[in-house]
């Protein structure tokens, strides 16, 4: 189903509440209240806010993993009411499948969707190289470092072509200089693929090197969007975007925001 509310937008999010029922005591927790937002085309958007604020939850109903029980949620008009082909999540962990390759992983969902072998071959192999990885096909898993292997889930989130990638804490299970490089690998890889982004993260600092908007909830269970703030650095970011005052005010902004 469309509607004209979204048409100069990828994501919509109107008044979006979404629940758990607690298994223990069979209660309803409202964890995300009222979340609306919008994100355009080709936008790369962080969202940031307390531990246990909803941005994992919120995020999850966005891939239709989780049903929403107000509001709604439309991509490119649709309304979401499932997982689809038209988006793709990158998780904290990997979870390749260690019996394949890294060109096996990344096929995997392809050969799913039942992909013509020598289209896969070639999209599997042009996405290896996009991510950095070409000469590390045919190694498995318990090969590759965290960072390779995060490469290798990025990658095959790409391969299926997604028209909105959703990023839930991709960098925080790995070390800090290769989360530093990972940031700016993610950048040049969304510019070369403009794919529309969605990134959670707990680190302010992350959300404002990376986004265009960052998006600050409110503390939760019950959440709101407390700001949506625009970040006007200039791209390409690098090591020295981590200097300039607009840099340091925003981070320094949305710290106050989350602290009250
Ligand atoms: N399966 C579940 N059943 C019941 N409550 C849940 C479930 N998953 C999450 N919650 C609750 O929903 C709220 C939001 O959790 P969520 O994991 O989305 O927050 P978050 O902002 O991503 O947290 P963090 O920053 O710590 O990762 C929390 O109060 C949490 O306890």
């Amino acid at each position: 189903m469309s509607t004209d509310l979204s048409c100069d937008f990828k994501l919509v999010a109107e008044r979006v509440g979404i629940e758990y029922r607690v298994k223990r005591t069979g209660v309803y927790l409202q964890a995300v209240r009222d979340v609306s937002l919008q994100i355009k085309p080709q936008e790369f958007v962080c969202i940031v806010g307390p531990s246990g604020c909803g941005k994992s939850t919120f995020l999850n109903a966005v891939a239709g993993l989780l049903p929403h029980n107000k509001g709604q949620l439309l991509l490119d008009g649709t309304k979401i009411a499932g997982p689809g082909q038209d988006r793709a999540v990158v998780f904290q962990s990997p979870a390749l499948l260690p019996w394949r390759t890294v060109v096996g992983n990344v096929k995997y969902g392809l050969e799913l969707r039942g992909t013509k072998a020598s289209v896969m071959e070639e999209r599997a192999m042009s996405m290896i190289k996009l991510v950095g990885l070409s000469g590390h096909e045919h190694k498995y898993p318990n090969e590759l470092s965290g960072g390779m292997q995060q490469r290798v889930n990025l990658a095959r989130a790409l391969a299926s072509d997604p028209e909105l990638l959703l990023l839930d804490e991709p960098f925080s299970a790995l070390d800090a200089q290769t989360r530093e490089v990972m940031q700016k690998e993610l950048l040049r890889i969304w510019q070369e693929t403009k794919k529309t982004a969605l990134f959670i993260t707990h680190q302010i600092d992350e959300a404002v090197f990376l986004a265009d908007r960052v998006i600050v909830l409110s503390k939760g269970p019950g959440s709101m969007v407390s700001a949506d703030i625009e970040i006007r650095l200039p791209r390409p970011r690098t090591e020295a975007t981590k200097t300039e005052s607009e840099f340091l005010s925003k981070v320094a902004e949305i710290r106050d925001i989350i602290l009250g």
